[in-house]
């Protein structure tokens, strides 16, 4: 479960130079609050620059808030990033991988990390590389894969420790549709599995595929938050792409 309530976020930044030195500041995110529910896939959709991948960094206590709070699987947030970090797997386009490691090192030295018992750790990480297509390239070293290879294997990195909170931001970003679709399908069982599952787009058909409780942020301030049930119920437009824009222009 995540509970996140008025959570608020802005950037303060120093431009020019000498005496025309100014402060500019971004209110990135602007009390944003909702609710993900386990069991169910949360998807969180906006234009570029909307405050999405700020918002779930701030969910994964990467970045703190400027006010409001989070409440991840029972942890406040606030109380430091630990023991958030052990219930969450968190994916962004900048997880890091160690570009002399191969797949084999990369989730024995995160299972480590995170302290997993070794036959548990052999067979989270052979459950992973099998669901994801991964054995084929397990000795090849980071350094030398393509994108989506790498995708992969942050996937299987963010989610060794089997956490009962997944935080995706835009997972099918810059994949081929045949690797997208086995992202989609282990975020499906994940959901399966009972987990909190939240994930960002600005893809309305990935959206389409996944999405049970659907939120959308423009300019850091949330102009929908309902059932994507709902969503489609209630759409003036001919599709689900035109309905998007249609609601983030009319906001
Ligand atoms: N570290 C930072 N310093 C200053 N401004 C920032 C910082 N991070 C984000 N911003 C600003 O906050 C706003 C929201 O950015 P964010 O990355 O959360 O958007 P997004 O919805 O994830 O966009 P995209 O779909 O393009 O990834 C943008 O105006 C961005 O320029």
């Amino acid at each position: 479960m995540i509970q996140i309530n008025k959570l608020t976020k802005s950037f303060t930044s120093k431009t020019g130079k000498g005496f025309k030195k100014e402060t500019v500041t971004v209110n990135a995110v602007n009390e944003v609050s909702f609710e993900c529910k386990p069991g169910r896939i949360f998807s969180l959709l906006g234009p570029n620059g909307a405050g999405k991948t700020t918002t779930l960094r701030m969910i994964a206590g990467i970045i703190n808030p400027t006010s409001g709070s989070a409440i991840v699987d029972g942890v406040d947030i606030s109380q430091g990033n630990n023991e958030v970090k052990k219930r969450i797997g968190f994916l962004t386009g900048s997880t890091g991988l160690y570009e002399r490691l191969n797949p084999d090192e990369t989730l024995d030295f995160f299972g480590k990390l995170f302290k997993l018992p070794e036959r548990e750790l052999k067979e989270r990480k052979e459950y992973l590389f099998e669901k994801l297509g991964i054995n084929e390239f397990r000795k090849k070293r980071m350094g030398q894969m393509s994108t989506g290879m790498k995708q992969k294997v942050s996937i299987a990195r963010t989610l060794i420790h089997n956490p009962e909170v997944l935080i995706f931001d835009e997972p099918t970003s810059g994949l081929d549709v045949i690797t997208a679709d086995s992202i989609i399908d282990l975020i499906r069982e994940s959901k399966a599995d009972n987990k909190t599952v939240i994930f960002s787009s600005h893809i309305m058909s990935e959206v389409d595929l996944l999405c049970d409780d659907l939120a959308i942020i423009n300019k850091g301030s949330i102009i929908y938050n309902d059932t994507f049930d709902n969503f489609k119920r209630d759409m003036k437009a001919d599709n689900l792409t035109q309905e998007f824009i249609n609601r983030v222009k009319e906001a």
